[in-house]
């Protein structure tokens, strides 16, 4: 059955996994053909945010790191790598589509002052009033978790849905490496069915959530599932597909029955 989806206002969000091959090379298929799809939303008129990790993975990839280090300042040093060669990555594939782009950087902290809140979701505006596509990350270089001054979100499934509610979109689009959400953990249960609809996300609802699979990624199934919660809880909808080939994005507007819808 074909979904009935509100989706004027789109946040798509994109994991590492989606991003970055297992072996830690960059799926630059993958890029080109988000750039494409995306690009082709903006031109018919939706407003779209693209939420992408990466830049550990990435900056991994470019310094020749198998894996990423133990200590926070090197881990901070390789986001900054990977960040910037991340996004000017997307900008030149952006391009080939006539779509600019611009990046925006965000901690926890510019959503709990009112006036950086404010300013944060004025430049949202402006970028989207300009056919601009904002790229957003976390602000790895910066964000710490202190008790006096928690700047982290620590992962960008919900800070994906923190933009999205803030913004007033109406579909939160999570891209990861699996097909949607299952009635288990489909890497310790080869039996775990694809759930098609889920209407509220309860404990029952994380009971079946387990962790990351992969190894760059974070949050797994958890922190998805809080991202769908915040959006249903905010009227919204979330849907959890496979990013393995982003076009898939034309089928989950279309309203095709891809993935997993939430809400
Ligand atoms: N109930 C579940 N349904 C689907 N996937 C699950 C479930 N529980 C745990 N997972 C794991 O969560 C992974 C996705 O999370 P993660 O590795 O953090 O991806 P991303 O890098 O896209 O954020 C899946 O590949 C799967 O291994
Ligand atoms: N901000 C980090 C991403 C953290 C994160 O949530 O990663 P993922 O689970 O792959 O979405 C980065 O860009 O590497």
């Amino acid at each position: 059955m074909m979904r009935k989806l509100k989706a004027k206002r789109v946040v798509i969000k994109v994991g590492t996994s989606t991003l970055v091959y297992p072996d830690g090379s960059i799926n630059l298929r993958a890029i080109d053909q988000l750039a494409f799809v995306i690009s082709a939303m903006r031109h018919r008129g939706r407003d779209v945010v693209l939420v992408s990790s990466g830049a550990i993975g990435v900056g991994l990839n470019y310094m020749g790191l198998k894996q990423r280090p133990k200590a926070i300042p090197e881990q901070q040093a390789i986001a900054a790598i990977g960040q910037s060669e991340l996004i000017s990555i997307y900008k030149e594939r952006f391009a080939i589509y006539e779509q600019k782009i611009g990046q925006v950087l965000l901690t926890r902290d510019i959503f709990v002052y009112p006036k950086s809140h404010r300013n944060v979701l004025n430049t949202f505006d402006a970028l989207l009033a300009q056919n601009v596509v904002p790229i957003v990350n976390e602000n790895d270089t910066t964000a710490v978790d202190e008790l006096d001054h928690e700047t982290k979100f620590g992962d960008n499934d919900q800070l994906s849905a923190v933009v999205a509610t803030n913004i007033g979109a109406d579909l939160l689009i999570m891209l990861s490496d699996i097909d949607g959400f299952y009635d288990a953990n489909p890497n310790e249960d080869a039996k775990a069915q694809l759930l098609a609809h889920i209407e509220k996300v309860d404990q029952q609802t994380y009971d079946l959530a387990g962790g990351s699979g992969s190894r760059f990624g974070t949050g797994g199934m958890v922190t998805k599932l809080k991202a769908a919660e915040r959006m249903i809880k905010a009227d919204g909808q979330m849907i959890l597909a496979n990013g393995e080939d982003p076009s898939i994005i034309f089928q989950i507007i279309a309203g095709e029955p891809v993935g997993t819808l939430f809400g």
